[in-house]
Parts: structure tokens; sequence; C-alpha cells
């Protein structure tokens, strides 16, 4: 496939509704029937590469790629791999041990697909808003490359979060999705809220964010959606409520608070009784998210990682 097709650009950033809704339909497919195309993907080889740690990225992009014939090799390039430079010119002296130009070249003549995983710096904003280290991939390697979670962007995360909401919307025409910051103890990155962000407007659901003063993302990200500072406000007659958190966008990479009261309990919802409860996880328990909203009755969160694996069985799927 032209990897410069509007579906391979759906990959990474959002193209469209109707690709949207052909990506979910893809995977509820695939969730009824995984192996169906068992024989798709025979002699093809994905190439895994994660720079940060993962624990369902990686298991569940492994599934998906078996469950189609297609042959995963997962590398921790941050555990196991040689250093990479990614500097241009770099006069490599220093920590650095072998080129991205060489490494993503070597891949690129191994695999037919690759999927990166390279969170940001949240220090070089302008890097980090370049999607530098994936986009270096994307120009070395000479294959379609499938967004692991970027610097900006977490669209498998994306595509089974909207799985999810439409799975628990049957009844509901345009269902109220909130998207709430809540507190964490380090800086983290914006990606999985742009992406989540990007999705809910570009599946012409209602987005409303709400966050602390400061803690506003990238207008890009959020043209379309509603931004209530009251917390307590924006949460009423919720159907769903997605729960993150991000550091600052505008004071970029910094905690500009970490007030407890922004974290989610059930008091929280008593406004919003039909309310689910989303987060892509890890999840720092009580401190993001309390327990009891966790382990009660509204909590999606499994259910979102379960649906992981056919998000990514939807897009490889496409690709091969
Ligand atoms: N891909 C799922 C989330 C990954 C990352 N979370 C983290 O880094 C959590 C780290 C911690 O809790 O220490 C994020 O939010 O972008
Ligand atoms: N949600 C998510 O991407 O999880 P991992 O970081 O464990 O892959």
């Amino acid at each position: 496939m032209d990897s410069s097709s509007p579906l391979i650009q759906q990959f990474r950033k959002f193209e469209s509704k109707e690709i949207g809704q052909q990506l979910i339909d893809q995977a509820l497919l695939y969730k009824a029937d995984p192996r169906i195309h068992i024989h798709k993907g025979m002699g093809k080889r994905i190439g895994c590469i994660f720079l940060n740690p993962s624990l369902r990225t990686r298991v569940s992009t492994q599934l998906a790629a078996s469950n189609l014939g297609v042959e995963p090799i997962v590398l921790n390039m941050d555990k196991e791999g040689w250093a990479l430079e990614m500097k241009e010119g770099a006069v490599m002296n220093k920590g650095t041990v072998e080129h991205i130009k060489d490494a993503a070249g070597v891949l690129g003549t191994f695999f037919d697909i690759l999927a990166i995983r390279a969170f940001p710096s949240l220090t070089n904003k302008e890097e980090d808003m370049s999607d530098f280290v994936f986009s270096q991939f994307v120009k070395y390697s000479g294959v379609p490359v499938i967004s692991l979670e970027s610097a900006i962007r977490h669209p498998l995360q994306s595509l089974a979060d909207q799985i999810t909401i439409q799975e628990h919307s049957k009844e509901i025409k345009k269902p109220k999705v909130v998207l709430t910051w809540a507190p964490h103890i380090k800086a983290i990155p914006h990606a999985v809220a742009n992406s989540f962000a990007e999705w809910t407007l570009g599946m012409e659901h209602d987005l409303t964010i709400t966050h602390p003063q400061g803690y506003e993302l990238d207008e890009k990200f959020t043209t379309g959606a509603k931004i209530e500072y009251n917390q307590s406000k924006a949460l009423e007659d919720a159907d769903f409520v997605y729960v993150k958190n991000w550091s600052g966008f505008n004071d970029y990479g910094k905690i500009i608070t970490t007030d407890h009261s922004w974290m989610l309990t059930e008091k929280h919802l008593k406004n919003a009784p039909n309310a689910k409860v989303m987060h892509c996880l890890p999840v720092r328990r009580n401190v993001e998210l309390s327990d009891e909203i966790l382990d009660g009755p509204r909590s999606l969160v499994q259910k979102q990682a379960e649906n992981r694996i056919y998000a990514a069985q939807s897009v490889i799927s496409h690709l091969i």
C-alpha cells in the first residue's frame, strides 16, 4: 500500500471519520473471530522497537500480528540495543554508539513494517512537537512505520478507546465524553490526551476537556472541544470520563499543580450516574484514580486494554 494513502496517514494522525469507522469495524470483525485472516500475513515480519517501557502495547501488537500470521520481533532498544544517535551530522564521541540512519536502514531491510515507541523528552518542546525521533525512523527505514506512542500521539490507544466507546454507547446517539486531567507525581507526556481529543472530536462525539488553569493542551488537538475549568460542572451527565494526567504544554513539561482534589472518586460522579470511566493504563491508583472506581462497575479500563489487540490487528491488516 502507498504509504502516503489517507488510510495509512490515519495510523499516525486522524484523517476522517469514515476511515476511523472503517478501522473500528475491522477491529470488531477481528474481535469476533481473531484468526479469521490467519494466512493473510504469511511471510511478513513486523519489528516492534521500544525506546521506552510498555506492557499493553508490546504484548497486544505481538498478539495482533500473530493473529494475522505476521511474525513479530520485539527489540527493547532502550535496554538491549545500542544507544542511538538521532542528530544529523553528530560527532559521535560521547555516549551514543549507532546513528539512526544506519539502525533504521538496517531495520527497514529486515522488516516489512516497523512499529516504534518513542516518548518525548519533555524538555525540548520544538523537537518533541516535530515528533523528531519517530520521524527519523520514518525517514530512514523506507518501510511503513506504525506509532506505538510517539512524542505527540498514541493512535493505537485512541483507536482502542473509540472501539470501547462505540461498544458501550449503543443506546446513546451522541455521547458526552469528558477528558479530565488527574494528578500525578511525575511530568507525563501529552500524547494520550492529544490523540484521545483528536479521535473523539474526529468521530464527532461531544467532548469537554477539564483541567486546572495552566494545563491547556496544544490547540491543534483540542479545537472543537469545550474547555471547562470547573471539574464538577464538566462531569455533569457525562457518558464517558477519560482520566489522564499530562504535564504543562505552555509551561512545557512542568508540573503546575498536584491538587489531590482532581483525583476522580465516586463523589465526583454524583451528577453523572451513567458515566463509564476510562484510562489507558498504567494508572497510579489512589493518585490519578480511586480504587473504588477502578474496581467498580463504571470502569472500562480492562476492556480498553483488550481492544488494543484488535486496534493493532485492524491497522496491521490494512498495511499487509
Ligand atoms: N502508554 C501508556 C501511558 C504511557 C505514559 N505513562 C507513563 O509514563 C507513566 C509513568 C509513571 O506512572 O511513572 C503516558 O502517560 O504517556
Ligand atoms: N496504554 C499503553 O500504551 O500501555 P503500555 O504503556 O503498557 O503499552
